[in-house]
C-alpha cells in the first residue's frame, strides 16, 4: 500500500485561554492521495483554519497524529507552501524579489532562485511585470504573484486559505480556474478551505464537510465529471457539467445553513 501524502489519524485540537477551554476539532481521520486536491467546507469557527494551522505544523494536535509522507509533522517545513486571502506581498519589493524572498532567507542560490522566480512569473503571464511593485498589479495578478513566490520555495503541499475571497466576483473565478490548472499540471497535493459551495466542488476531487464546532468530519464526496470524459475539466468548465447541480444540493444540504 502507497503511503498517503498526507494523514489526519484521529486528530483533536482544543485551544487553552485565560477563558477556559475550546475545542476546535474532534476525531479528524482522512487521508489526501499525493496530487490530489481536496476541499474543506464548513460554516464559520468550525476548525477549517485550524486543521491549515496542524498541517503548517504551526500548533501541534492534542489528540491523534497529523502526518506528511508518514511522518509525524511536529513544526513548519518548507515542504508545505500555504496561499491566504491577503497575499501579503511587500510593496517595497518588486514581484520577482517577493518572489526571491523566501529562497533567499533560507539560504538558496541568490541566482538560482532568480532564475526559477523569473520563470514562475513568466509561466503564470507575469513576464512583464518581474520588476513592477506589487500595487502595480491588479488583484488577479496579485494572487497569480503571490502563487510564484509560495511555488518558489518548491514546497509538494499546498495549502490555500480562502485564497481568492478579497477578489470580485469575475476575477475570482478566473483566477480560480488558472491557479486550480497550475496547481494540477505541476502535480502538487493541494487543500483548499473556502465557503464557497460552488469553488470547493469545482476545484477539487473530494470535498470533506465538517460540522459545526467541534468540528468532526461529517461527509466527504468524491467530485467526479464523466459528462467530460476521461479528462477532468477546468473548474470554470465543471461548473456546467451535468453533474454539478446535484453535487451542490448535496454538500449545501450536508451544510445545514440556516438563514435566519
Ligand atoms: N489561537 C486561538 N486561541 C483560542 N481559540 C482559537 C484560536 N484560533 C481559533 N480558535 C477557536 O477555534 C475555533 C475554530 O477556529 P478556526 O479559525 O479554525 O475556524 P474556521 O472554520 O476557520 O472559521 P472561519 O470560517 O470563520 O474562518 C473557533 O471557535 C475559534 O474561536
Amino acid at each position: 500500500m502507497t503511503t498517503p501524502k498526507i494523514e489526519f489519524r484521529d486528530v483533536g485540537l482544543r485551544y487553552f485561554t485565560p477563558k477556559g477551554e475550546t475545542q476546535a476539532l474532534a476525531d479528524i481521520s482522512f487521508t489526501v492521495a499525493q496530487g490530489e486536491f481536496v476541499s474543506i467546507v464548513g460554516q464559520s469557527g468550525c476548525g477549517k483554519s485550524t486543521l491549515l494551522s496542524l498541517l503548517a505544523g504551526l500548533i501541534r494536535p492534542t489528540d491523534g497524529e497529523v502526518l506528511i509522507d508518514g511522518v509525524p509533522v511536529t513544526g513548519p517545513s518548507p515542504q508545505v507552501g500555504f496561499m491566504l486571502q491577503q497575499d501579503s506581498l511587500f510593496e517595497w519589493r518588486t514581484i520577482a524579489e517577493n518572489c526571491v524572498l523566501g529562497p533567499e532567507i533560507r539560504g538558496d542560490d541568490r541566482f538560482e532562485a532568480r532564475v526559477r522566480a523569473e520563470g514562475l512569473l513568466k509561466r503564470y503571464g507575469l513576464g512583464d511585470f518581474l520588476d513592477s511593485k506589487p500595487s502595480e498589479l491588479s488583484g488577479g495578478m496579485r494572487q497569480r504573484a503571490a502563487l510564484a513566490r509560495t511555488m518558489c520555495l518548491r514546497p509538494d503541499v499546498l495549502l490555500l486559505d480562502e485564497p481568492f475571497s478579497a477578489l470580485d466576483f469575475q476575477t475570482r473565478l478566473s483566477i480560480a480556474d488558472e491557479i486550480g490548472g497550475i496547481i494540477r499540471n505541476e502535480g502538487k497535493t493541494a487543500i483548499l478551505v473556502t465557503h464557497d459551495i460552488p469553488e470547493a466542488i469545482a476545484m477539487a476531487d473530494r470535498v470533506i464537510v465538517l460540522s459545526r464546532r467541534p468540528g468532526r468530519i461529517k461527509s466527504i464526496h468524491p467530485i467526479a465529471f464523466p459528462s467530460h470524459g476521461d479528462r477532468r475539466p477546468g473548474s470554470f468548465a465543471a461548473r456546467d457539467a451535468v453533474e454539478f447541480p446535484s453535487y451542490f444540493k448535496t454538500v449545501w444540504e450536508e451544510l445545514e445553513v440556516h438563514v435566519e
